[in-house]
């Protein structure tokens, strides 16, 4: 279970969340959607100890991580594709996917395994694999983000806005690979942030709407 727990956020002096609370259990597919500035890049970021809440609490399968470094949250098993897709731009696809597990220093077998699911949930990948990642369109970028993501995230998974600028046909081929997680990773919580709940409809369980910082409703 990630939770969030009347987490309270100031950037600049200004509180950008209030009090956020809400949860995504082992295997719940969860949406949290707001409009722009409302709240959810910084949900995320703060989840992944990139800001630092100055009230609440952040547990995951029942641990306080509040005070947690970022890596210190990959290696409890949260991976992160940032809304900016942020690649590696002279590294080739297969490097980009593979260095969050190498900077967690994962033994060579675990890495293997890992990149065998990716790759096998994500076919796609295979034959970007080879490229350089600065030749990526905008949407192949988002695919390896959350290629990248999946290497890590064995608790817990958490999307930015993944569907922000996909072309169409790119975006009904990330949606089916959100799909496949569904059943290849049973036990995974998947935190998806969007502006509009339409495109995510049928892919979660449980929607929260996040307006000028504060949780709206469930
Ligand atoms: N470093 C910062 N300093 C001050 N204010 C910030 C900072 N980062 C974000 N904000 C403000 O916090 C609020 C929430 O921003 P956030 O990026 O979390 O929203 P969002 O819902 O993800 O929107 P978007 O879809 O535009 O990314 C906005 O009003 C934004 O201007």
């Amino acid at each position: 279970m990630l939770r969030l727990e009347d987490v309270t956020v100031e950037l600049a002096g200004v509180a950008v969340l209030r009090r956020v609370s809400f949860q995504v259990p082992p295997g719940g597919r969860v949406a949290l959607i707001g409009r722009n500035g409302a709240g959810k890049t910084t949900t995320l970021r703060t989840l992944m100890g990139l800001v630092p809440p100055r009230e609440g609490r952040i547990t995951l399968a029942g641990r306080d991580c509040t005070r947690l470094p970022a890596h210190r949250r990959t290696s409890l098993g949260i991976g992160y594709a940032p809304e900016e897709r942020r690649l590696f731009g002279s590294f080739s696809v297969r490097s980009n996917i593979l260095l969050p597990a190498e900077v967690l220093s994962l033994p060579d077998d675990e890495i293997g395994r890992r990149s065998d699911l990716v790759f096998g949930l994500l076919p796609e990948l295979r034959e970007l694999a080879p490229r350089r990642a600065a030749g990526l369109s905008g949407g192949q970028g988002k695919m390896v983000a959350l290629g990248r993501a999946l290497m890590v995230g064995t608790r817990a998974i958490l999307l930015d806005e993944p569907f922000q600028g996909l072309a169409p046909a790119l975006a009904l081929r990330y949606a089916d690979a959100l799909g496949r997680l569904r059943e290849a990773l049973p036990d995974v919580a998947i935190l998806i942030t969007e502006s509009s709940p339409d495109l995510l409809a049928s892919l979660v369980d449980e929607t929260f709407v996040i307006e000028r910082g504060e949780i709206a409703r469930a």
